[in-house]
């Protein structure tokens, strides 16, 4: 699918997982500002998501890729984003997208024993435009 190369973060963490993955969704900018932006419009947007720790489950797993994605997809594919109840009060644009999926992925590995850490979100929304979220540190 998306056979890039993202930013790499730096860590000291011994295992790295990067998941790749898309959805289809629509939103709008809700600001004049925004100009055409302001219209309803979809993307087929591309995430890579970068977990690390030190620690594996009994399944020799960081954390099941397919988690990863269901966390994304259910939420998001299919969706017109200025609906969903996780961006309520939001602008969706890449930034704050990009930031939900990074605070919903690591609500789901605060709940995991062996406590894997989520270091980066890629979201491109267009070919052109893309944002990188990291957390506040
Ligand atoms: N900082 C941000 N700027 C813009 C966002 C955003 O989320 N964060 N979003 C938009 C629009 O939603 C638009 O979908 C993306 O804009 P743009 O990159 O201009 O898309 P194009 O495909 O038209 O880009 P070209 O390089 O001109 O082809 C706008 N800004
Ligand atoms: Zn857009």
């Amino acid at each position: 699918m998306m056979q890039q190369i993202y930013p790499q973060v730096n860590h000291t963490y011994a295992f790295e997982l990067n998941k790749d993955m898309n959805f289809s969704a629509a939103h709008y900018i809700p600001d004049e500002r925004a100009g055409v932006c302001s219209r309803t419009h979809g993307h087929t947007y591309f995430v890579n998501v970068t977990i690390a720790g030190n620690h594996l489950d009994e399944m020799g797993f960081l954390v099941n890729f397919r988690d990863i994605k269901s966390i994304i997809n259910d939420t998001f594919d299919h969706t017109l984003i200025n609906d969903l109840p996780e961006l309520k009060d939001k602008m969706p644009s890449t930034e704050l997208v990009a930031k939900t999926i990074f605070d919903m992925i690591d609500n789901h590995l605060n709940t995991l024993p062996h406590a894997p850490k989520v270091l980066q979100v890629f979201l491109r929304e267009t070919p052109t435009s893309y944002v990188i979220y990291r957390g506040v540190r």
